[in-house]
Parts: structure tokens; C-alpha cells; sequence
């Protein structure tokens, strides 16, 4: 999101607070409508209720908010009410206790323009049509054995990583982290799904790569569509653009996805014939078969075909490389982690070339420095937003059907009753407490989520992240650029979806030798 775009949703944000304090003036303040049961709420405003609450960074708004008002909130963006878990406790009534009553999507514009009316697995509406995509994606990319076939390209990604990363370090150049870890990140869900890398030099009709067409998807999706909350003032949406956005991008990347498909189409028997193994055939391949084959209870046609595709782009992507950039961020920040990190790694690896999976299941100060990396920097810092398809009661209170839900996993993750000393980085803690996992039955820690909707590609993501960050530390002693200090490391986070650091990390490569 650039700063004229924030600009303009912060105008529309505050023309709408003012219009209604008016409102208020002219109610003389008698709007008070919260039902006797409800989760306690902060007072709200005509029109808007709490949507001038949000913040840019939602996240940190809600957990302040939540400071004052309790673990389970209940807010009104407009006149949509937003349940808001801000506990493991509340989380785990939610999200395992009442999970299949919360396991609905709300829809949304911004999902609908993007994602092909909501055909896509994350976004879909809870049913036999979202059981069956998800299965499809689970079974043909994010098995844990489907991941572990991956293995080889992984470590091919990697290993041009490092050359790259090589290279700068024997002319003295700064390495830009950041794209690195988007591009290895890219390349092998790229490999995995559409067979070929569709990188750097790839460019769209309008000169765009497919990442920066990805980034611009990413941006619009944690956008603030008022229409969704307030019906009657959908029309806002055209006069500030955003109409226009969603309609472009959507657009671009439908182009460029007609194009990856008619490609697969076209190699016909090279492509989707039985000559190919399972091995290599790609994603693409896999659902044109599916397609073509007529065996399932719901068709799948072209449209959701291209949902699910952008689906392991736009869900895969971001959230897995910011993970490394976040890891990278804070152990440069604390040289003592990063030493006892190279200390584990290099001692277990000795003088081996390569790292291999069997290494990484011995390194456990490397899964601590992630775990600890995951809960202070939770990718979907707020998941994916539910909502509840009938009346339900938690905690003694009532919370009506077609309540969206908000579970604060940045706020659950920095809970000082879940955490020792909660805002240091501190990946030790996961030493001691070893048996606390992220997969989804812990509820302290929840980055993935939980339940039903809990993310699919844990495993895809995690062999990534596991493998470059136990590279990039074996093989390189790392400092930061100049003079700059540990303590001096910008720590500012993006506004959007998917929280990344503001502005890209940088560091200064040199080779390690045994
Ligand atoms: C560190 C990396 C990742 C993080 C932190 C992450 C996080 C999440 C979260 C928070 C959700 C919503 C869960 C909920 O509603 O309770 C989700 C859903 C999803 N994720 Fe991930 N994700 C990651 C990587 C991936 C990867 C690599 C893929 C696929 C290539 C993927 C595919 C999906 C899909 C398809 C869903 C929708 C599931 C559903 O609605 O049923 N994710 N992810």
C-alpha cells in the first residue's frame, strides 16, 4: 500500500468519523443498542462503530484494545459484529471447542474480485465445495510425503541462494535478505505448482514480473473495504479507486494465468501425459487431469482451477519468506543467538558440504529460533478472519450467528501469562517447553490457526524455512552493513495482509570455512 493509498483510506476513515459525530449531535448521544449478553465492547460510534478502531496495524489496535476491554471483545465495523480473541483460552473455545460452528468465511469484495468469487480454499465458504479443494491442494502439494518428494528441488532453490549470496560477499555487496528469501520462496512454489520458474525476468504485458503483480495482490487484500461493513456506502469504493485496483490486478494476473494454463494445455502429452511421472508433473497438470477425468461429486471448472493456483501463490509465499526475513532480523539483532545458532549448526553439519533433512530433525535451537521467530512475528498476525453460522455461547456470553471472528494471534503470542518476559526474543523458552508445537494444539501458540481452517501447508513451509535459515548461518558469518549497531535495526512492519518488515534487510555476507 503506497502513502497516497493509505492517504486515502485514512480520508475515507475520518470523513466517515466526522459525519458521524454529527450523527451523534443529532442523536444526542442516545445510541446504545449492544444486546445484555454480549462480550464486553468499547463504546462505538453511529454508522461506523468501531471501524475507526482498526488502526492501520490491526493487530497492535485490537491487543491495546483488548488490554481494556478483555480477551473476548465484541466490536461493530458498520453494522457487521466482529468477535475479537485476544487469549489462548478464548482462541481454543473458538477454535476447537465451537470449531465447526466457526469455521465459515465472510465474504467480501476484495476476496470476490480476487479470488474468482471465493472459489479458492482460504477464502471459500465453509462446505462440500471447500472439503473437496482443500483435499485437492492437501494431497497433491502439502502431504508430508508430497513435501518430502519436493526435498531435491528445495535444496537446488537454496543452493542458487547461496551462489548469489556468495557472489555478493566476494565483491563486498550488501545483501538484500529480503529479496532473496522472496525470490527462493517464489521459485519453489513456482516449481512445485506451474512447473517453471516465472521470476525476475518474466514480465507481464505491462512490464510487471509476476512476484510484483503477487505483491500488488497481497497489498489489495489487506485493504479496508467500507462496503462490506456499511452496504449503503459500497459506492466508496469506486470513487477512491479501490473498484478500479482490484479490477486491474485481478485482471493482470488472470492474464498471466489463461497464459500458464493455455502453455500446459498446448504441451498436451509433454505436460499431462501418463509419459511424465507423478514426480514431475506440476499442480497445473494435476487439476487439468482432475478436470478432464469428470470423477469428482462438484466439477472443477477453469475458474476455480485458477483459484486454487493463485491460492498457493498468494497463501504460500509472503507468509513462508517472512518468517525468514523475521528470523534473520532478530538474531542479527542478538549476535549471542546468532552464535549459539551457527555453534548447533556447524557442529552437527562438520565438515559435510551439504546440510541434509536427517541434520535438520537434530537441530533444535534452529526449530527454537523459529518457533520463538513465529510468535512474536506471526505472519497473519489476525489468521484469516471467520464467522459463526449459528448462535453459540462462550464463556457465558451470547454471540449471535453471522458474528465475524478475529483471533489475535499477535496479541495470544505476547501473553505474559502464556510467556515468560513475553516481548524478548527468546528462543530458549522453546528449549525448556519443547513439547509446545504450532500445529494447532497449542492454542499459545497459533500461527497457522487451528481447527478445520487450520493452515494446510505447515510442512511446505517449514521444510523451506528450516533448510535456508540452517544454510544461510553454516555457510556465512553475518553483520550488519557500515557501522550500523545490532540495536539500530529498523524494526518497522508493513500494512498489509501479510506482516513483513517495512523496509528490506540488509546485511553483509562472509564466507565461514571449517
Ligand atoms: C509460515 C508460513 C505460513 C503461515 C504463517 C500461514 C498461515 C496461515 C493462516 C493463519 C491461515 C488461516 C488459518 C485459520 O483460519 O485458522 C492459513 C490458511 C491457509 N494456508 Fe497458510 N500459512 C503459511 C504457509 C502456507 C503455504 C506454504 C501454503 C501453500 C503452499 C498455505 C496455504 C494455505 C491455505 C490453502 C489456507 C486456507 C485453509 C482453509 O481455509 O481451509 N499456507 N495459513
Amino acid at each position: 500500500m503506497n502513502l497516497l493509498e493509505i492517504t486515502l483510506e485514512l480520508n475515507e476513515i475520518f470523513s466517515l468519523a466526522l459525519v458521524a459525530i454529527f450523527l451523534i449531535l443529532v442523536y444526542r448521544w442516545s445510541f446504545t443498542t449492544t444486546a445484555k449478553n454480549s462480550p464486553p465492547s468499547p463504546p462505538k460510534l453511529p454508522i461506523i462503530g468501531n471501524l475507526h478502531q482498526r488502526g492501520l496495524q490491526t493487530h497492535r489496535s485490537l491487543g491495546a484494545l483488548s488490554q481494556r476491554h478483555g480477551p473476548l471483545m465484541l466490536l461493530h465495523f458498520g453494522s457487521v459484529p466482529v468477535l475479537v480473541a485476544s487469549s489462548a483460552e478464548v482462541a481454543q473455545e473458538i477454535m476447537r471447542t465451537h470449531d465447526l460452528s466457526f469455521s465459515d468465511r465472510p465474504k467480501s469484495l476484495i476476496y470476490d474480485k480476487l479470488f474468482y468469487n471465493q472459489k479458492d480454499v482460504a477464502f471459500s465458504p465453509y462446505g462440500e465445495y471447500w472439503k473437496q479443494v482443500k483435499s485437492i491442494c492437501v494431497l497433491n502439494i502439502l502431504s508430508n510425503k508430497k513435501v518430502r518428494s519436493f526435498g531435491a528441488l528445495r535444496e537446488e532453490e537454496v543452493k542458487s541462494m547461496m551462489n548469489e549470496i556468495a557472489i555478493c560477499s566476494s565483491s563486498s555487496r550488501v545483501v538484500n535478505l529480503s529479496k532473496m528469501f522472496a525470490t527462493l520462496t517464489n521459485d519453489v512454489i513456482c516449481r512445485v505448482t506451474l512447473g517453471s520458474k516465472y521470476s525476475s525476468n518474466d514480465h507481464a504485458e505491462d512490464g510487471k514480473t509476476f512476484p510484483e503483480l503477487l505483491l500488488e495482490f497481497e497489498e489489495l487484500l489487506g485493504r479496508l473495504n467500507i462496503g462490506d461493513f456499511i452496504p449503503w456506502l459500497a459506492w466508496l469504493s469506486r470513487v477512491t479507486g479501490l473498484n478500479a485496483k482490484l479490477d486491474k490486478v485481478a485482471k493482470e494476473l488472470d492474464d498471466f494465468l489463461d497464459k500458464v494454463i493455455q502453455e500446459h494445455i498446448d504441451h498436451g502429452s509433454k505436460s499431462t501425459g501418463e509419459d511424465r511421472n507423478e514426480e514431475q508433473r506440476d499442480f497445473v497438470d494435476v487439476l487439468l487431469e482432475i478436470q478432464k477425468g469428470n470423477s469428482l461429486a462438484l466439477p472443477l471448472d477453469i475458474l476455480s482451477i485458477k483459484a486454487l493456483i493463485l491460492d498457493m501463490f498468494v497463501a504460500g509465499t509472503g507468509t513462508t519468506y517472512t518468517v525468514l526475513e523475521w528470523a534473520m532480523t532478530e538474531i542479527l539483532r542478538h549476535p549471542r543467538i546468532m552464535s549459539k545458532l551457527q555453534n548447533e549448526i556447524r557442529g552437527i553439519v562438520g565438515k559435510k558440504a551439504d546440510i541434509t533433512e536427517q541434520d535438520l530433525n537434530e537441530m533444535h535451537y534452529l526449530k527454537a529460533v523459529i518457533k520463538e521467530t513465529l510468535r512474536l512475528h506471526p505472519p497473519a498476525p489476525l489468521l484469516l478472519p471467520r464467522k459463526s453460522t449459528q448462535d453459540v455461547k462462550i464463556n457465558g456470553y451470547d454471540i449471535k450467528a453471522n458474528t465475524q471472528v478475529i483471533v489475535n494471534a499477535w496479541q495470544i503470542g505476547r501473553d505474559s501469562k502464556s510467556f515468560n518476559k513475553p516481548e524478548e526474543y527468546d528462543p530458549e523458552r522453546f528449549l525448556i517447553h519443547s513439547g509446545i508445537d504450532y500445529k494447532g494444539n497449542d492454542f499459545q501458540l497459533i500461527p497457522f490457526g487451528a481447527g478445520k481452517r487450520i493452515c494446510p501447508g505447515i510442512q511446505f513451509a517449514m521444510a523451506i524455512n528450516e533448510i535456508a535459515l540452517a544454510n544461510l548461518v553454516h555457510k556465512f558469518n553475518w553483520a550488519l552493513p557500515g557501522e550500523a549497531r545490532s540495536d539500530d535495526l529498523d524494526m518497522t512492519e508493513s500494512i498489509a495482509i501479510t506482516i513483513h518488515r517495512e523496509y528490506p534487510l540488509e546485511a553483509v555476507a562472509s564466507p565461514y570455512s571449517c
